[in-house]
């Protein structure tokens, strides 16, 4: 039924590097313009890492140019997968946070795996960091106003029977059923028009895409300026630090 399956796979989290940022939207632009797939599931090859988010390496450390291409590649991201004509189902097959949660919510249904150590969630702030207003802009039209608040504020990580009562997640399966529900689900997807889905998806995502769109160099420089702050690299620095020192 011409639905292709995006497996992340950078080792050991899953984290969103530039190369694989870049690398997503050139797999997702070749699929765009291949007219034999209209869906794609989005899933992981970590085992229990959906993805653990933006690689905060990449934003520590570096100079104000890596910044911008860094930015301007999760912008990018962002916007390919916000307005894909393609129906996009994440099969989400381990923990997600920040980045990672982002990515799921992009897409137009969602299928975690029923496992308590699989959280979800926008938890920039636990990182003493800001989560931009596109991101800001995607969770609450994913569960609401109310919902987005308290759970950004708090940077809450919802586990799996918590993420489907708030609606971050359409389903919860066992995990040996996240592929297999995932492709049922497309399939349903699928029996609609491409041409009245694809334009109904667009009259509901464009107005939100347009606001970063219309001022992506703005946000840009509102990242650098944020990031290159002294008290931001060493938040960064210090949760980097306790990630290594877990297993020492
Ligand atoms: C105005 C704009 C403001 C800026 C906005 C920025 C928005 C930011 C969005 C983000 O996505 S920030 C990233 C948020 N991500 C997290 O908080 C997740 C952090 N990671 C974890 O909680 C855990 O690693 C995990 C995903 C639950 C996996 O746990 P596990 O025990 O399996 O592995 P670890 O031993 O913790 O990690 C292995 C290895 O990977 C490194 N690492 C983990 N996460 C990241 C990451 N996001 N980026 C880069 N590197 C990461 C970790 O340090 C370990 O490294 P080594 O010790 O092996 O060197």
């Amino acid at each position: 039924m011409g639905v292709a399956v995006i497996k992340l796979k950078n080792p050991p989290v899953n984290s969103l590097s530039l190369e694989v940022l870049t690398e997503f939207v050139i797999s997702l632009e070749k699929l765009e313009n291949d007219k034999t797939f209209r869906g794609v599931i989005v899933t992981s090859d970590c085992p229990g890492i959906f993805s653990a988010g933006l690689d905060l390496t990449e934003m520590c450390g570096k100079s104000q140019a890596h910044y911008a291409e860094y930015w301007r590649a999760v912008q990018e991201l962002w916007l390919r997968l916000y307005l894909s004509n393609l129906v996009l189902i994440a099969a989400i097959n381990g923990v997600s946070p920040a980045g990672g949660c982002l990515m799921s919510l992009t897409c137009d249904y969602r299928v975690l795996a029923d496992n308590p150590k699989y959280n979800m969630g926008l938890n920039e702030t636990l990182l003493g960091i800001v989560a931009p207003s596109w991101f800001k802009d995607t969770l609450v039209n994913t569960v609401g106003h109310r919902t987005a608040e308290r759970a950004l504020q708090l940077g809450l990580l919802f586990p799996p029977a918590e993420a489907l009562r708030v609606g971050m997640v359409d389903q919860v399966v066992p995990e040996d059923q996240v592929h297999s529900t995932a492709l049922s689900v497309m399939a349903q997807w699928l029996a609609v028009p491409d041409h009245a889905r694809q334009l109904t998806k667009n009259l509901m995502r464009k107005p939100t895409a347009d606001r970063l769109v219309k001022q992506r160099d703005a946000d840009i420089q509102y990242f650098l300026r944020f990031i290159s702050r002294d008290s931001i690299q060493k938040s960064l620095r210090v949760y980097l630090d306790k990630l290594r020192q877990k297993k020492g």
